[in-house]
């Protein structure tokens, strides 16, 4: 792989299938892969309900545009982005100069599916994590529209579908 071959960032909302996809379609197109909340996790050592708990959100939110300016740094690997990563601008930056942003797009009632039995998300534990849900999707879409590439409708295939069209869509861009 050259080594210019920039990274692929996977931004949606939480249960869009960003760490899911992007871990497959690192495989599948000989990429390195990285969660950035994994990545977070890993440095902290606690997850990250804990993290929003002593630290809060903002502090969260320090953490994350840390790892994504360091990513921004490095090339050819698949990003699987936490879903609040557009709401920082100097993340925006990162992510529109760094490569090719895929957007998965999905409505929040299948995220709600998605996510409900999941207790590692602090934002949705919430008396309403669907109206949570809809909310959020109202505030970020325009957000993950600005930065994105291409807007995949994530509701609809199966993850496994949806790998194969952007792993189709990297070897377009870049010769893979
Ligand atoms: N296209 C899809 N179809 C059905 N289920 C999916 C799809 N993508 C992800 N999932 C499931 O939804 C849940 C959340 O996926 P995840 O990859 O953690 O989302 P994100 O990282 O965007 O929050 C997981 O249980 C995963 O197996
Ligand atoms: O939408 C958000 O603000 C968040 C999404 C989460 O990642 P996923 O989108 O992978 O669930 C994680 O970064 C954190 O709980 C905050
Ligand atoms: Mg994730």
């Amino acid at each position: 792989m050259p080594t210019s071959t920039p990274n692929i960032y996977l931004v949606g909302l939480m249960g869009a299938g960003k760490t899911t996809i992007g871990r497959a379609l690192a495989r599948r197109i000989g990429y390195g892969f990285v969660d950035s909340d994994h990545e977070i996790v890993a440095r902290t050592g606690v997850p990250i309900p804990t993290i929003f708990e002593i630290e809060g959100e903002e502090g969260f939110r320090r953490r994350e545009a840390q790892v994504i300016a360091e990513l921004a740094g490095d090339h050819g690997r698949v990003v699987a982005t936490g879903g609040g990563v557009v709401l920082q601008q100097a993340n925006r930056d990162h992510l529109r100069s760094g490569g090719m942003v895929a957007y998965l797009r999905v409505p929040p009632r299948i995220l709600f599916e998605r996510t409900r039995s999941d207790r590692n998300r602090p934002l949705l534990r919430v008396a309403d994590p669907l109206a949570r849900l809809e909310a959020l999707h109202a505030e970020r879409d325009p957000l993950y529209r600005e930065v994105a590439d291409i807007v995949v409708e994530g509701g609809r295939g199966n993850a496994q579908s949806i790998t194969q069209l952007l792993a189709r869509e990297a070897c377009l861009r870049w010769k893979l």
